[in-house]
């Protein structure tokens, strides 16, 4: 059985993964953590996530070392905040444990940061800012086709639901870094977040990104390569979390036999490409 802790346990996933993993047969929940003196400390992660007790009482994070250390936890999944992950992230791999990370919002060093921990402490890692199969065959597909379509004007437009609190979402980052290394353009230069006001025509080298915040929408991301006289779109559209959740399922069973030390993709989780 592999032992997994939860960070971000009450969360829209941290509660839809601790669900998925007591129905499965190799791995089980062995602590759950939540933010900072939490006032659901001591309330069972299973009555909170609505499957009933599981025996599992939620803890506040600033007791996530002596947790995991007690827990035995192997693999701890990571559902939170940039800030906090990376927080939590160091402690996990000083504790040894491999982790799987699905926060989105890190800063270019908060990255560093993370990726630095990882190879320190010699532990498995999977970070995706995006678990779903779908997505991963959306960014090898434009691995495939910037190159192709590299006099193209693009564009990347994200939608999510209203209580996302990042932007733009850390996917429609990743296909803007799949997007410009593929065509060797410099992401610090090709950028454009929104555009407002007297902004001057658009340069043939910008990739343009933009966000739109609304209801219930779980996720989509489109690439518009925009030509004279045609237009090509690659779309993804998630119509439910359980797709992001049965990517970590898969990325929890793989980290504990991943390379030490290297952070790993999902294209390896999930043996794409
Ligand atoms: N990679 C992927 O496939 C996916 C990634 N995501 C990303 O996952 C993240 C979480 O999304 P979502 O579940 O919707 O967000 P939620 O806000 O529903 O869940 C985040 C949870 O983390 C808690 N939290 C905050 N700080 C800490 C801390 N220091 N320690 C432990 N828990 C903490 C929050 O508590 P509180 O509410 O009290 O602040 C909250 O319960 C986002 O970055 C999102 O972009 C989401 C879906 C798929
Ligand atoms: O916050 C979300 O909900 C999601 N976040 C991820 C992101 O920022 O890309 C992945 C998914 O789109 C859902």
């Amino acid at each position: 059985m592999i032992k997994v802790a939860v960070t971000g346990a009450a969360g829209r996933m941290g509660s839809g993964i601790i669900k998925k993993i007591t129905e499965q047969d190799d791995m089980e929940v062995v602590a759950a953590i939540e933010m900072p003196n939490t006032p659901l400390a001591g309330k069972d992660a299973g009555l909170q996530a609505g499957i009933g007790e599981i025996g599992v009482g939620i803890v506040g994070s600033e007791r996530l070392e002596e947790t995991l250390k007690s827990s035995g936890a192997e693999v701890l999944v990571d559902f939170t905040i940039a800030p906090a992950a990376v927080e939590t992230i160091k402690t996990a791999t000083s504790c040894g444990v491999n982790v799987v990370v699905g926060t989105t919002g890190f800063t270019d060093d908060q990255m560093a940061l993370n990726i630095k921990n990882v190879e320190d402490n010699k532990v498995g890692a999977v970070i995706s800012s995006n678990m779903a199969i779908g997505v991963n065959v959306f960014f090898n597909t434009l691995k495939k086709l910037a190159p192709l379509l590299y006099d193209f004007d693009i564009e990347i437009i994200e939608a999510h639901h209203n209580q996302k609190k990042d932007a733009p979402s850390g996917t429609a980052m990743t296909a803007f870094e799949v997007i410009t290394d593929a065509l060797n353009r410099n992401p610090e230069e090709v950028g454009v977040f929104g555009r407002k006001g007297l902004v001057g025509k658009r340069t043939p080298e910008e990739i343009g990104v933009h966000a739109i915040r609304g209801g219930d929408i779980v996720g989509d991301h489109t690439v518009m390569f925009v030509g004279e006289g045609e237009r090509f779109e690659v779309k993804h559209q998630a119509h439910t979390r359980e797709v992001f959740i049965a990517g970590v399922i898969r990325a929890v069973r793989y980290v504990p036999t991943a390379q030490k030390g290297v952070v790993s993709s999902m294209n390896d989780v999930l043996g794409l490409e």
